[in-house]
């Protein structure tokens, strides 16, 4: 995909693949402005995918983006991202449980938002583990806002070559092979 980010809707619908500085890999899509989906495909909570989590986007100046939420495990998210130079910012907050039992958080969360409401009181908050990194762009996509086929299912080994090298999404970005 080759284009020039300038207003905010340049970046709604827009499905991006970003491997942080630490190796962490993961998938992300703003799919409206007040809505993300997301894979991790490496890291600490490889394996884990999350849909419609609510959240804040704004452009700070043209061409960059700033989005922050909060999720039900507790964890904080702030992404700056930078996409006319293929990089971004991101700052994971994660409570102390999260990095205790990572595996609990390893799911499809939207089927166990109870499970994380219930680990979230019954383990402990701090000390908070902040990771801070910088991360390259390897794959933007125009995916169009509210497309409900950008992260439709659980990430499996390959998946990120086959998106990157087009066997995965049709020229409407509609799943292949569904
Ligand atoms: C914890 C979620 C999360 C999603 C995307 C990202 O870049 C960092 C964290």
């Amino acid at each position: 995909m080759t284009k020039t980010f300038k207003t905010l809707d340049d970046f709604l619908g827009t499905h991006f693949i970003y491997t942080y500085d630490n190796g962490w890999e993961y998938e992300w899509y703003a799919k409206n402005d007040h809505t993300v989906d997301y894979r991790i495909h490496g890291g600490m909570v490889a394996g884990r995918w999350v849909t419609d989590q609510e959240a804040h986007i704004a452009m700070l100046t043209e061409g960059i983006y700033k989005v922050a939420w909060t999720e039900p495990t507790g964890t904080d998210v702030a992404l700056d991202f930078v996409p006319n130079e293929l990089k971004l910012n991101g700052t994971i907050f994660f409570p102390k449980w999260v990095q205790d039992h990572p595996e609990i958080t390893v799911t499809y969360q939207n089927e166990h938002i109870d499970l994380m409401e219930e680990s979230r009181e019954k383990y402990e908050t701090y000390p908070k583990l902040v990771v801070p990194e910088f991360a390259h762009i390897t794959y933007m996509g125009n995916a169009g806002q509210n497309n409900e086929d950008v992260i439709s299912e659980a990430p499996y080994d390959g998946i990120v070559d086959d998106i990157r090298e087009g066997r995965y999404f049709d020229a409407d970005y509609k799943r292949i092979n569904k």
